[in-house]
Parts: structure tokens; C-alpha cells; sequence
């Protein structure tokens, strides 16, 4: 439920001393939306710690979590891929701190070193792998078979969630969440 990737991390702590001034720091509060959707962001971002939510909101208002992310993930590279808008929006769920690189410098990281396009394609493979996972198991669970397999998860964390992000990463509102954990 909530990846990491400790080998990027590793990597780009390798990089800093070469990097200088192309690899800067970021920090962002609890709580707070940091990339918006269908917008332009001209960065991509390396978790160094903290936890986030990419989620998605819909035109009826109603919002989807995709992952929770942490140490070593990647944010804003489907933009400096594509050349297009975010996907999604980002929320820090806990204090964060990032990694940042200009897009420019992303792409030429990209092509001059072969460790770190490597771990960006296997990331890039993971998302594809954890989202097709994710979204059958809710097209063929029911919601009240889904929640136990979640909770067990959760329960393997150290961090507690709220409801509302429980019921976002469902893709269901706080009030089906409550009736399913009353078991109505
Ligand atoms: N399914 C997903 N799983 C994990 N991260 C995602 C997913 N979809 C989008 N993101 C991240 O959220 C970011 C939003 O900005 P970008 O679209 O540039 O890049 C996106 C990815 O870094």
C-alpha cells in the first residue's frame, strides 16, 4: 500500500556531490497540495522522506487516491515524459521532504546515466504493475471483501490513516466506509 524505492534513493545520494546545484531541496507541511492536476509543474520530485497521496478528482468533485508514496518514489515524471499536464494532483499526508530537479536536467539524467534511467523504467513498470493489481481487485471484490485485505495491510504500517484517505484509496465515501466497518 505504501511503496517505496530505496534503490533511487540510494542513487541520487550518490549524485548529489557530482549534481551541485541541479538537484535542490523542497520541503512541504502536512497536509499540503504541492502538484495539481492537469497543471504545469516543469520539475520532477524524489521523495527523500515523508509520505504523499497522488489522487485524482473527478468533474463531479469526487476524489480517488492511486498510491500512497514514500522514501525514493518519483513525482512529476509522467509530465517531463510526455511533455504534457499532471495526471494528478499530490498531497503531503505527513511533513515531506524532496529531491528536486528541473525537467531539463531530468532528461539529461535520464540519457547520461544508465543506472538511473534503468531505475526509472523499472519504476515506471512497477506503477503500470500496482495499478492494474489494484484497480482489478476492485472490479472483482466486493468492497466488504476488499476492507479486511486492506486493514491487514494497514495493520503491517506504522502509519495511521484517516478515513477519508482509506475511503478515497477505496474510491468510495466516508459514509459506505463507516457502514462497511459497522458491517451493515
Ligand atoms: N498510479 C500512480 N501511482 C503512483 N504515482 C502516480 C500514479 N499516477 C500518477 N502518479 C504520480 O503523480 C504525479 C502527478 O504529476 P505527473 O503527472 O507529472 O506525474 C505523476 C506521477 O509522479
Amino acid at each position: 500500500m505504501i511503496q517505496t524505492n530505496l534503490d533511487l534513493l540510494q542513487l541520487i545520494h550518490n549524485m548529489l556531490p557530482a549534481a551541485g546545484a541541479a538537484i535542490t531541496i523542497r520541503q512541504f507541511d502536512a497536509g499540503q497540495r504541492f502538484i495539481f492536476q492537469e497543471q504545469e509543474i516543469l520539475q520532477v520530485y524524489i521523495i527523500k522522506s515523508g509520505l504523499v497521496k497522488p489522487l485524482i478528482t473527478e468533474e463531479n468533485g469526487k476524489e480517488y487516491i492511486l498510491e500512497f508514496l514514500g522514501e525514493g518514489e518519483m513525482l512529476g515524471e509522467v509530465e517531463a515524459i510526455r511533455g504534457t499536464k499532471t495526471v494528478c494532483s499530490v498531497d503531503a499526508v505527513t511533513p515531506v521532504v524532496l529531491y528536486a530537479m528541473g525537467v531539463g536536467q531530468f532528461q539529461y539524467f535520464l540519457q547520461t546515466i544508465p543506472a538511473f534511467n534503468t531505475l526509472v523504467l523499472r519504476l515506471l513498470a512497477t506503477r503500470v504493475a500496482n495499478s492494474s493489481v489494484k484497480m482489478a481487485r476492485q472490479q472483482l471484490y466486493t468492497m466488504a471483501e476488499l476492507l479486511p485485505q486492506l486493514q491487514k495491510m494497514l495493520a503491517a504500517q506504522q502509519i495511521e490513516f484517516t478515513k477519508q484517505d482509506l475511503a478515497g484509496y477505496m474510491g468510495i465515501s466516508v459514509r459506505s466506509l463507516n457502514r462497511l466497518l459497522k458491517g451493515e
